[in-house]
């Protein structure tokens, strides 16, 4: 609580300053709607929508197919201009590969590189000194569960693999902010489940704030704090509900899958996406 003295001088302006920080959302969409094409061509693909996303928050976008989806995930990236409304990151334009880490459905790695390589070339950009690349890129690659394949070439590895890597070079930029589109759409069910645990376990005990979108609404109940539900494009919000499963970055996955909770999720998003395709 400032002083009559601290309001006097001032000091009460960092305090509010730093109140005014805390609130910022991660992510603010305000009022947007987006397009693509012009004339006769236009396609109005989202909103209008807004949405904020507070730090911490595992977000995930769920919808039939052309809700703009996508769209919403490329507006935060800075990857497209908002036809109208605000997008904002931490207060700030976004810009693409300054405030988030992004995975796509492929993998995208330098095939003529290794594993190590790939990932450091991230470190790379994000300004980390050549010296501390090797242990930051090893202590990556356990976190996403591949340690000790610094050396491998991305072709000698499997999909779900490559997709880990992926993941790791997100992180490794340092950003606060984690934007995955599809992330494992590609691959098959059983390493889909193991990166799903993966990425939840990451999630959980960096509290990196995310936004992931998918088609899965088993994928959005498990990954998720909040999922948010698209209308039929142009897509507005048609369900945004919290996800309050336990957290704690050591939860069994089956325990997690078989509460009644879970099940209850499940099963208000499921309904919310079918009604949204009609
Ligand atoms: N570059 C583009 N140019 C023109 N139209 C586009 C472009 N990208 C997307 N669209 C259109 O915008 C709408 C929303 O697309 P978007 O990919 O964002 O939806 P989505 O919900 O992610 O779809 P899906 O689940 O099928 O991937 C669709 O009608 C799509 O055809």
């Amino acid at each position: 609580m400032p002083s009559p003295d601290d309001l006097r001088t001032g000091a009460a302006d960092g305090v509010r300053e730093a109140a005014t920080a805390a609130v910022t959302p991660a992510v603010s969409v305000r009022g947007v709607t987006h397009r693509y094409g012009r004339g006769a061509d236009a396609v109005t693909a989202l909103g209008p929508l807004s949405l904020d996303v507070p730090a911490g928050e595992f977000l995930v976008l769920v919808g039939p197919s052309g809700s703009g989806k996508s769209t919403l995930l490329r507006l935060i990236a800075g990857f497209e201009h908002a036809t109208s409304g605000d997008v904002t990151v931490h207060g700030g334009t976004p810009e693409p590969g300054r405030q988030a880490g992004v995975v796509f459905q492929q993998p995208r790695l330098f095939p003529w590189r290794t594993v190590g390589e790939n990932i450091a070339l991230a470190l790379r950009y994000a300004g980390v000194p050549r010296a501390e690349r090797p242990a930051r890129v090893e202590d990556l690659l356990e976190r996403v569960g591949l340690a000790g394949t610094a050396g491998r070439r991305t072709w000698q590895i499997s999909g779900g693999q490559q997709q880990r890597v992926a993941i790791a070079r997100a992180l490794a930029g340092g950003k606060d902010l984690l934007l995955l589109d599809e992330p494992f759409a590609a691959l098959d069910a059983l390493t889909r489940e193991r990166l799903q645990e993966d990425l939840r376990t990451v999630s959980a005990r960096t509290g990196i704030t995310s936004v992931l979108v998918t088609h899965s609404v088993d994928e959005a109940v498990f990954l998720g704090t909040r999922a948010v539900v698209l209308s039929a494009g142009p897509g507005t919000v048609a369900l945004d509900v919290r996800i309050s499963l336990p957290r704690t970055g050591n939860d069994d996955p089956d325990g997690l899958r078989g509460l009644p909770e879970y099940a209850a999720l499940r099963a208000e998003i499921g309904a919310a996406v079918r009604d949204a395709a009609r």
